[in-house]
C-alpha cells in the first residue's frame, strides 16, 4: 500500500517561554512541552486513521503537523511519498485541509457565507462555492448572503467542512469536528463526513477522544498518551482486542446502555513538562510492574497491532 502521509518519529517541542536577557546571562536552560515524541504513522489514499486518547494527550498537536500548520521540531514528514522540506511544504498545503473543533470560533463572525466558504481560494468563485455547499447538504441560495449568527451549530459545522473541501483537498484533518455539537446533531454530521469521504476518495484524519466515535468512522485507529503513540493497527483488532491497558480504560468509558455518557478515564494525562521516568501511563495503569516505573517500553507487534507496553516484552 503507498502511503499518502506518512510521519517518521515526529517531535514536537514548545518552548513554555521565550528566553529573556537574565535566563541567558544566568544561563537558565529553555523549559520545553514535549507535546508530540518519536510519532510514526501511515495512512494509504482513501483511509480513515482515528487519532484517540484524552485531552492534552497530543492529539490536536498532530493535526497541526498534519496540516502544516505546525513544523516538528524533528523527524520526516512524507506527502504522497514526496518528503515535506521548506521547498515543497506548498504544495503538500495545497492538498491538505483542516476542520476545527468549535464551528462559531473557526469561522468569521462578520462575513457572509459565500465568504467564508469561498476564502481559502482567495477570490469568489460561485461556482465552486456553490457545489461544495451543496456537497454539505445545503441551499446556497438559502444561505449565501446569511452571517454565521443566523445559522445553527451543526449548520456552521457544515459550512466549516465545505470551506475545507473548496480547494478540492486530498486530505481532510478532522479535530473533534462533532465534540462541540448537540448529540442529535452529531450522527449526521458523521454521516454527512463517511459520504463526502466515499464520493472523494478522501483520506482522512479523524481526531477525537471519544473511542466510539472512532469504531463507527476509521479503518485504523492511533492510541496517543502523553505525547506517544501506545496502539496503532485496524480499528477491528484494536476495539475487539485492545492491548495496552490505556486503550482498555478508554474503551471501557464509551457509553452504551448502562452508562448514559462518556466517562473520563480516572486520572490526568502527566505533565508534559516534567515527563514521568519509564512508562508515561505507569502512574494510572492498573496492571503497572516494576520495569514500567524504570524504563520506557519499545513497539512490539503483537498479532499484527503495535503496541508500546512491558505486558508484551
Ligand atoms: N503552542 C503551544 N505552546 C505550548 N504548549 C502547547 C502549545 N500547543 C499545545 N501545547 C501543549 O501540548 C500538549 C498537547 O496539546 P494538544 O492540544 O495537542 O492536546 P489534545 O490531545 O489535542 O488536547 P485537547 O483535546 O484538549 O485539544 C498540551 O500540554 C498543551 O498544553
Amino acid at each position: 500500500m503507498s502511503s499518502i502521509i506518512k510521519l517518521e518519529n515526529i517531535k514536537k517541542y514548545y518552548l513554555t517561554q521565550q528566553l529573556q536577557l537574565l535566563d541567558i546571562i544566568f544561563r537558565r536552560k529553555p523549559v520545553y512541552v514535549r507535546a508530540m515524541d518519536n510519532v510514526s504513522i501511515e495512512v494509504g489514499k482513501g483511509k480513515i486513521l482515528g487519532i484517540v486518547g484524552e485531552s492534552g494527550s497530543g492529539k490536536t498537536t498532530l493535526g497541526k503537523i498534519v496540516s502544516t500548520i505546525e513544523t516538528p521540531t524533528d523527524g520526516k514528514f512524507y506527502f504522497n511519498e514526496e518528503e515535506i522540506t521548506r521547498k515543497t511544504i506548498h504544495n503538500a498545503r495545497k492538498h491538505i485541509s483542516m476542520v476545527f473543533q468549535n464551528p462559531y470560533t473557526s469561522v468569521n463572525p462578520r462575513m457572509k457565507i459565500k465568504q467564508i466558504v469561498s476564502e481559502p481560494l482567495g477570490h469568489f468563485d460561485m461556482e465552486k462555492t456553490k457545489s461544495v455547499i451543496s456537497m454539505v447538504g445545503m441551499d446556497y441560495d438559502e444561505i449565501a448572503n446569511k452571517e454565521p449568527k443566523e445559522l445553527s451549530g451543526g449548520q456552521i459545522q457544515r459550512i466549516a467542512i465545505a470551506r475545507s473541501l473548496i480547494k478540492a483537498p486530498d486530505v481532510l484533518v478532522l479535530d473533534e469536528p462533532t465534540s462541540a455539537l448537540d448529540e442529535s446533531i452529531q450522527a449526521q454530521i458523521l454521516d454527512l463526513l463517511l459520504d463526502i469521504q466515499k464520493q472523494s476518495d478522501l483520506t482522512y484524519l479523524f481526531i477525537t477522544h471519544n473511542m466510539g466515535v472512532a469504531k463507527y468512522v476509521a479503518d485504523d485507529i492511533a492510541v496517543i498518551y502523553a505525547g506517544k503513540l501506545v496502539e496503532y493497527g485496524p480499528v477491528k483488532k484494536v476495539m475487539e482486542t485492545p492491548k495496552h491497558p490505556y486503550t482498555q480504560l478508554l474503551i471501557a468509558s464509551v457509553p452504551d446502555f448502562e452508562k448514559k455518557e462518556l466517562q473520563s478515564p480516572i486520572g490526568d494525562v502527566p505533565s508534559l513538562i516534567n515527563i514521568p521516568k519509564g512508562c508515561r501511563f505507569s502512574d494510572r495503569c492498573p496492571r503497572v510492574m516494576d520495569i514500567c516505573r524504570q524504563r520506557e517500553p519499545e513497539f512490539r507487534d503483537v498479532d499484527g497491532v503495535k503496541v508500546l507496553c512491558w505486558l508484551y516484552g
